[in-house]
């Protein structure tokens, strides 16, 4: 199985690293994790950002239609571990195994995005930041693997 996570930005702290390379590493076992990290426009308004950010989103995913495009968005509707997990699993026996997460902008999607037909998932009405964001999303992912071999893993 395939899977990337789209985001913005670099990962700037050595124990953001470090977390999510341990989560990529136990990924490994199950899939090839790789990440997209995107250009992030910051320095203008917050609505010509959002659109700028958003309209390079949309170009980049233009190369992902063989992947089922999950968005990660707050406001969305809320995913348990368990609902998560349903998603890949239905994804794993395609011949095409791919799936792409995409962690969006700070100033977040503009209404063109949104209005996209991509799956949106929330993991709850609190808003994370993208880093700490990247490594819950690796976590989940992993934990969705071990969910759907029955391998135990602590709670
Ligand atoms: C700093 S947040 C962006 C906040 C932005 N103001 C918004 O409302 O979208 C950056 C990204 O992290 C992800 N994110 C943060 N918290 C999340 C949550 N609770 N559920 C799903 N995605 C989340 C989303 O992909 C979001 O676009």
């Amino acid at each position: 199985m395939n899977i990337k996570i789209i985001c913005f930005g670099k990962l700037d702290k050595k124990f953001f690293i470090d977390s999510f390379n341990e989560y990529v590493n136990r990924i490994s076992k199950y899939a090839n994790l790789q990440v997209i990290e995107l250009k992030e426009e910051y320095q203008k308004e917050d609505v010509v950002n959002k659109s700028i950010n958003s309209d390079l989103l949309l170009e980049k995913l233009k190369t992902f239609s063989d992947h089922e495009i999950i968005c990660m968005d707050v406001s969305s509707k809320n995913y348990s571990t368990e609902e998560f997990t349903s998603i890949i699993d239905n994804n794993k026996n395609l011949k095409q195994a791919k799936i792409a997460f995409i962690i969006g902008p700070s100033d977040g999607y503009s209404d063109k995005f949104l209005t996209q037909n991509y799956k949106k998932v929330s993991f709850g009405n609190i808003t994370l930041p993208h880093q700490l964001f990247r490594i819950i999303l690796a976590e989940q992912i992993y934990r969705a693997f071990k969910i759907m071999n029955n391998e135990k893993y602590h709670k």
